[in-house]
């Protein structure tokens, strides 16, 4: 528990207790609130470094604002912590990204305060204008605020946001918080042109301030806006990016200094008449020595020792899957001067770093670009080249028409690696890989593969490198492998072909991908019941192996396929199949099992898979009702 004194934040039960205090009242609740954050944190784990860097933002947005009639949205959510804290979910806060707990991102169903929930980033502003919409066509709803970092707002979305809000004309806030730091250090032309104006500029003086703002601000603050116009505009019109695209540009601001933004955002709130975007300057693990001074900011952390910041550590059993990648992915780069890599941001999340560090010409780090990511590999695919594009597969789904148009439509040869594929725990629903099989499967001439450990892994990425005849992905899960050896060298699997992994002849268990080992647990729960079980790794989603399939369905009782996707992807495909080629005719009794109909909520990603009905347990249910179909002797569950 959290021991320091926190005399004003006992005093908050909401937003509202916020305004009865005084400028500097209010900047030492935000001391108090941002201990609170470090402590709650260091027992659950979570996102600290962001939380940290928005802990004065969030006191004076409350103070000046009124939520929940005032809509303050944060993006992605990661960032949300202490906003929280002051909006009456404190006493629960240990329960964070925890089972049945308080989400790490803001959620409608949570609180009312959270009006629009995110995990994936850019839609602060789109959302943020539909409020504002709906309020200017009569709905009971107040300002909107949007509050974006300087990663996110590389997006595309962002920037159909600015465009779609500078033109309608809306009262409109929008908050940049720019911490120069994505999750990895930031990139991009867009981080550059921030970087301008946030160090052309002395921090405490606000330029290019609009009219009607400078007569409610202060003199100095006035005068250092017509300097820093002309430093670092370069615009036809004297203006930044932002007043070209109609917004009202107030920055940079110290977002730190409490009294600062408290001027900033009361005159702000007084005066604007149209969208304004307040360029907010701030340090990612602000205040908490550890976080401040970590490479990687305390972007996300386990739990840790708050005295010396030392995170603790599960032990690890086998390499992660991502290190696998990446480690292959290496090895491939260094046979092949063709093979390149991107990712989205997320260059350790996705383990291209290492290849960064090998081979950093190879590598593209396009920002949080999915959209554009998967383009430009089709632009790489086709200029010659051989692009593996990791993106995790949440994240994916943003460049889901780019993978139809630009990528599956031209059979270009890009390399998916696939990164978080099926549930992922404490990022919960936002997060969870879910989707990918559904929405790769369909596409003709699309190669999907998944692993069953991390040594099929590596064949993978051999596999997926030698592979020039169009699209291939390769879908693996977060965390551990399972501790297999691993190859010198990955083979180049056919395409299409599956193993068997264990022979038996009753039943027959075809697994795609780290559903294997489930699906092993549950062959040997069957056995110790008499029941003698095939498993069979697929290996490939599609092309899938029909001819076994075929001798599965030929030499058991009963076939079950298991996934750790949603429906409509591997089984529906194998289903699809077996209904086609008249096999489903024959009586044999067919099971699929796919992840439910509903979106699983975090907890770790073994209680989400009992969750889900995805357990070996209920592999071994699911079997057993099949067998009992079949023979009638078998009357289990399922
Ligand atoms: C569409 C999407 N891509 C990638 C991510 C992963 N991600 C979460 S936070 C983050 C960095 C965001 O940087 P910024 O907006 O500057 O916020 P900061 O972490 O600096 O507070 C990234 C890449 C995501 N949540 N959504
Ligand atoms: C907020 C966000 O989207 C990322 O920080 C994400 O939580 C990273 O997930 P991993 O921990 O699986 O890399
Ligand atoms: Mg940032």
């Amino acid at each position: 528990m959290n021991t320091a004194a926190t005399p004003l934040l006992d005093r908050v039960a909401g937003p509202a207790d916020l305004k009865a205090m005084s400028n500097s009242e209010l900047a030492a609740l935000a001391q108090e609130l941002r201990q609170e954050v470090v402590s709650i944190v260091s027992q659950t784990g979570g996102h600290l470094g962001s939380s940290l860097g928005v802990i004065e933002l969030t006191v004076a947005l409350h103070a000046v604002f009124t939520a929940p009639f005032d809509k303050l949205i944060w993006d992605v959510g990661h960032q949300c912590y202490p906003h929280k804290v002051l909006t009456g979910r404190r006493a629960r806060m240990h329960t964070l990204r925890q089972e049945g707990g308080v989400s790490g991102f803001c959620k409608r169903a949570e609180s009312d305060y959270d009006p629009f929930g995110a995990g994936h980033s850019s839609t602060s502003i789109s959302a943020a204008l539909g409020f504002a919409t709906a309020r200017d066509l009569g709905q009971p709803t107040g300002d909107a605020i949007a509050v974006i970092g300087d990663g996110s707002i590389s997006a595309g979305m962002a920037y159909e946001a600015m465009n779609n809000a500078g033109h309608a004309g809306r009262r409109l806030f929008v908050i940049l918080n720019d911490n120069e730091m994505s999750i990895a250090p930031p990139v991009g032309a867009m981080s550059r042109y921030l970087s301008r104006l946030y160090s052309e500029t002395p921090l405490g003086r606000l330029k290019d301030i609009a009219e009607d703002f400078e007569s409610v601000l202060p003199g100095p603050i006035r005068e250092g806006a017509r300097r820093a116009r002309q430093l670092v505009t370069g615009f036809p019109g004297g203006g930044t990016l932002f007043e070209e695209l109609g917004f009202d540009y107030i920055g940079p601001v110290n977002g730190h200094d409490m009294n600062q933004l408290l001027q900033v955002l009361r005159a702000a709130r007084a005066r604007a008449s149209g969208p304004v975007l307040i360029h907010c300057c701030t340090v990612k693990g602000k205040g908490y020595r550890p976080a401040e001074t970590a490479a990687d900011k305390y972007h996300g952390v386990g739990k840790f020792d708050v005295v010396s910041g030392t995170q603790q550590k599960a032990k690890a059993n086998a390499p992660s899957y991502t290190s696998v990648f990446g480690a292959a992915l290496c090895e491939e780069a260094a046979r092949d001067p063709r093979v390149v890599a991107i990712t989205a941001a997320m260059p350790a999340g996705t383990g291209v770093d290492l290849m960064q560090k090998r081979f950093p010409a190879r590598v593209f780090d396009v920002g949080i670009a999915e959209q554009h990511a998967v383009t430009f590999a089709a632009g790489l695919a086709a200029g010659g080249t051989k692009p593996f594009c990791a993106i995790y597969s949440t994240f994916l789904q943003r460049g889901y028409d780019q993978i139809v148009h630009d990528v599956a439509l031209q059979k270009l040869p890009v390399r998916f690696a696939i990164d978080r594929a099926g549930l992922v725990g404490a990022d919960g629903a936002t997060h969870a890989g879910t989707f990918d099989l559904s929405y790769l499967c369909n596409l003709p001439d699309f190669v999907v593969m998944a692993p069953g450990d991390e040594a099929e892994l590596k064949h993978m990425v051999a596999t997926a490198a030698g592979y020039d005849e169009g699209p291939i992905a390769f879908r693996y899960p977060r965390g551990e492998g399972m501790g297999v050896d691993l190859p010198e060298r990955g083979q180049v699997l056919e395409i299409g072909k599956g193993r068997v992994v264990r022979e038996g002849s009753t039943l027959a268990l075809l697994s795609l991908g780290d559903a294997l080992a489930s699906s092993l647990v549950a062959a040997e729960a069957l056995e110790a019941r008499g029941i003698s079980v095939t498993v069979a790794d697929a290996r490939f989603a599609r092309p899938f192996d029909t001819n076994l399939v075929a001798r599965l369905m030929s030499n058991h009782a009963a076939l079950v396929t298991v996934e750790h996707g949603s429906e409509g992807g591997f089984g529906a495909k194998v289903l699809h199949w077996l209904a086609r080629s008249g096999w489903l005719d024959r009586g044999i009794p067919v099971r699929t099992m796919t992840l439910p109909d509903r979106f699983i909520h975090q907890a770790s990603p073994a209680r989400m898979y009992v969750d889900a009905g995805m357990s070996a347990d209920d592999i071994a249910a699911t079997a057993l009702n099949a067998l009992g179909v079949a023979s009638g002797k078998f009357g289990a569950r399922g």
